[in-house]
């Protein structure tokens, strides 16, 4: 039997609560030492806790749920108890003296719960991003992959793709004579129509867009106020900003949410040819290696010496002289002026690049997955051998565990349940 975990489940302390979680076989014996007679199941029962040599530790709510409906799969208690350090600190000495409970790892509860069968892979990695989740659309796309959206369509072309095998499984019973027409017209139209799912699935956006955020980088010549719209835009003196050319050396990036989109902002050094020193050099170096990664690029040089596809800034319009002539946005980062347009223009052009708002979204190891499914699928043409077909059809829905677990490597497991926090 695996060892019994347990570890604070809320906030850091100090809190007003702190929640501490307790599962596996000797989570009922943990709870008794501590609390006394193990409450009803499911009913939040106030307790004096108390530690091995009597001493009261705290005065709490315990809860206990009997496993294996629980949300680990096992036997489960809880304590909520006052969140103070010492207060925590003093029942996790008391439950570490227990034989057979030790701290749990990061995501160990979680892991175990998949161990379990109580989630599969796609809803845990929904699980990590919902906890990860800053922004409303971030945690609403977290939300439909937790809650099964990508685990029920990937099932469902599971079996649409088993009912092409039985198709096949049918005809090669039947397939002792060569010239039998083997497969009905059904089965290319059933294959050609997940195909096309799978197919559009892999053109969406993949879930990382919505995570890391739409980079938007700034770039422009020196003094060209990128580091002043940069602070405007962010509402806060994040960059140094100065009169002089080749302020800001090193690229700087700030996360920052816009109508629940999420924007990684990107200030540069100002981009000149000659004159710079060695420092700013490195800077404008790194500045164009960002104009690579970056999804928008705001362009405050002048018209048309930008990258393709920069928005056009027209920027310190409240001076005089200043402006182009087709500038996409015409702005002020002193006055404010024109600051409103150019951040409804980046979500409206964001939203092109990120999962529609509320969908489950594929991510990059499931979209991985997803393409060697495709890529078996696909490859089946009109008139193969029978077992080949039988064949790559059984590639296909290996993939399809693969995406939602079911043969799943140490290796994945370690990186997707690294990403919990201790008690999740
Ligand atoms: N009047 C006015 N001055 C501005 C505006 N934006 C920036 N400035 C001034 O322009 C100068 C350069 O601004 P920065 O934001 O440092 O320009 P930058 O493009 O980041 O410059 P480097 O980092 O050196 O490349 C500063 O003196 C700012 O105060 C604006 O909207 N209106
Ligand atoms: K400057
Ligand atoms: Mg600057």
């Amino acid at each position: 039997m695996s060892d019994t975990i347990f570890a604070l489940s809320s906030g850091s302390p100090p809190a007003a609560i702190g929640i501490i979680r307790i599962s596996g076989g000797s989570a009922r014996e943990a709870l008794e030492r501590l609390a006394g007679r193990v409450p009803e199941p499911r009913r939040a029962t106030l307790r004096t806790l108390r530690d091995g040599a009597g001493g009261v530790l705290d005065s709490a709510l315990v809860l206990w749920f009997d496993g294996p409906q629980t949300a680990t799969g096992e036997e489960l208690a809880e304590i909520h108890c006052h969140g103070g350090r010492a207060v925590v600190a003093a029942i996790e000495v008391a439950l570490g003296s227990i034989p057979g409970l030790r701290r749990a790892e990061p995501g160990e509860f979680t892991r175990r719960a998949f161990a379990n069968g109580v989630l599969d892979l796609a809803e845990a990695e929904g699980l990590a991003d919902l906890l990860a989740a800053e922004t409303e659309l971030q945690r609403l796309a977290a939300q439909a992959s937790a809650d099964g959206a990508i685990s029920t369509q990937v099932d469902a072309w599971r079996s649409q793709v088993l009912g092409l095998s039985a198709y096949v499984e049918a005809a090669l019973d039947f397939s002792d004579e060569d010239d039998v027409e083997a497969l009905p017209p059904a089965f290319q139209d059933g294959l050609a129509a997940v195909v096309a799912d799978i197919r559009a699935a892999l053109q969406s956006p993949r879930a990382e867009r919505l995570r890391d955020g739409i980079r938007v980088v700034l770039a422009g010549p020196p003094n060209a106020g990128k580091s002043s719209l940069f602070n405007a835009l962010l509402n806060e003196g994040a960059a140094i900003v100065t009169d002089e050319a080749g302020t800001t050396r090193d690229v700087i990036e700030r996360p920052v949410a816009f109508e629940g989109m999420p924007f990684v902002l990107i200030d540069t050094a100002g981009l000149r040819d000659d004159g710079a020193a060695l420092v700013e050099a490195i800077g404008i170096d790194r500045a164009r290696k960002e104009l690579e990664k970056a999804d928008i690029v705001l362009w405050l040089g002048a018209e048309g010496e930008g990258p393709e596809g920069a928005l056009e800034i027209a920027a310190k319009c409240d001076l005089e002289g200043a402006g182009k002539k087709n500038a996409d946005h015409t702005l002020s980062a002193a006055s404010g002026v024109g600051l409103e347009g150019l951040v409804e223009d980046l979500v409206a052009r964001a939203r092109g690049l990120v999962p529609k708002r509320g969908m489950a979204a594929f991510n990059q190891r499931q979209a991985e997955a997803l393409s060697h499914a495709f890529d078996a699928l696909e490859g089946i043409k009109e008139g193969d051998d029978l077992l080949l077909i039988a064949e790559r059809l059984r590639l296909a829905r290996r993939a399809f565990d693969r995406l939602l677990g079911r043969q799943s490597t140490e290796e994945v497991l370690d990186a997707l349940f690294g990403r919990f926090c201790i008690g999740k």
